[in-house]
């Protein structure tokens, strides 16, 4: 069994200059895919599950479903990742069931759509941060509202997100605040607002510094050079997917995504841990139309859902090898969540700061 924490994968990414790409999982073919793809590359694996998937799933099933990944693959170090949690309950149920890290979203009320105010967000972050950390577990926080810097809007497209207009402050994390939020909470991780939007529809054109504001990015890790910065909505909606699933008779209109060689740069600046959720819908769903389209006749699920395990295994092992994950399986020693506590408790993994201020 080689579940670790979000922590100890992050750090080692860092010590190595590395990204991990963190996909969601909803269902057991997603689950294979993502493990088949690391154990073909040596990846270690973060696999996520929102709300949504528990809800969908059942944690039991989830819970259940990660151990036997874990099992079928000892050799590869996993973190079960809670995504946008909204409430420090669930946070804690989520640990409860097994996942070795948690999202507190306290970006965002606990209804998942209204935008919350700083002083709420660093009170409810830290106090998950308190209990996570006493098991050893992880967290991810979460500062600046995702959505478009093309319209203002936020986004609600896949049920958590800000509704309605924002204003270019709340799109854009502020990096002062972001390394106050830091210190006041001890996050280990940072989920930050750049120009990035959950979905396929993130931009009407190939991204420029004006929409994608990878300069934050930069300024964040100057000032927090030690805290792992965290990139959502970050898939690439590549064209080749696009056109894959518009000719399977699907009806997407031309989009853009964030490049991956955006976040190669954004790797170099402290991004380790990369979301990535869409990519993996399309892939799945233009291989599943592919075969209905052809096979009007077909009705055993083997036969459109193995094709979508392929295509989604395909894109994993292409991020795993974009982002230098592939390889540093091997290299991580499991450290038991036990440690992990210990190693909190005793201040040994505070955040660092660049400036001495924060820090006091
Ligand atoms: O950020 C995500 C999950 O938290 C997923 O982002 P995408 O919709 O770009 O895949
Ligand atoms: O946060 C967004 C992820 O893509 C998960 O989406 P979901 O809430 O529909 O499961
Ligand atoms: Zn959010
Ligand atoms: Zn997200």
């Amino acid at each position: 069994m080689a579940l670790i924490t979000l922590r100890q994968l992050l750090d080692h990414a860092a010590e190595h200059d590395y990204g991990v790409p963190a996909f969601n999982i909803n269902n057991m073919e997603q689950g294979l895919a993502v493990m088949e793809a690391a154990a073909s590359v040596d990846a270690p694996v973060i696999i996520q599950a929102s709300r949504g998937a528990r809800a969908y799933a059942n944690d039991v099933m989830l819970a259940k479903m990660i151990e036997a990944l874990a099992a079928i693959w000892p050799d590869i170090p996993l973190v079960m990742h809670l995504d946008h949690g909204n409430a420090e309950s669930t946070c804690a149920s989520a640990i409860r069931f097994g996942f070795t890290s948690v999202m507190m979203d306290g970006s965002l009320k606990a209804d998942g759509k209204t935008p919350a105010d700083y002083d709420y967000n660093v009170r409810v972050t830290r106090s998950v941060v308190d209990m996570a950390h006493w098991v050893g577990a992880s967290v991810e926080g979460e500062l600046g509202v995702l959505g478009s810097l093309e319209s203002g809007m936020g986004e609600k497209e896949d049920g958590h997100g800000a509704e309605g207009k924002l204003s270019h402050d709340q799109l854009l994390t502020d990096p002062a605040q972001a390394e106050d939020f830091v210190a006041r909470t001890k996050v280990d991780a940072l989920a930050i607002a750049m120009g990035t939007s959950h979905g396929a529809y993130k931009f009407s054109r190939k991204p420029d510094g004006a929409i994608l504001a990878m300069q934050v990015v930069e300024e964040i890790h100057r000032r927090l050079p030690g805290t792992h910065l965290v990139m959502h909505g970050s898939s690439s909606v590549p064209q080749d997917l696009q056109d894959a699933f518009n000719a399977a008779g699907g009806e997407m209109p031309q989009t853009w995504g964030v490049p991956v060689a955006e976040i190669q740069h954004g790797i170099k600046y402290g991004v380790r841990k990369i979301n990535i959720d869409t990519d993996n819908r399309i892939a799945m769903t233009a291989a599943i139309r592919g075969v209905l389209g052809k096979n009007k006749g077909e009705f055993d699920p083997r036969k459109y859902l193995k094709p979508a395990m392929d295509a989604m295994r395909a894109v994993c092992k292409q991020r795993y090898e974009e982002f230098g994950t592939a390889g540093q399986a091997s290299k991580i020693k499991p450290i038991p969540l036990s440690e992990m506590a210990k190693r909190y408790a005793s201040g040994a993994l505070d955040p660092q700061f660049a400036s001495k201020k924060a820090a006091e």
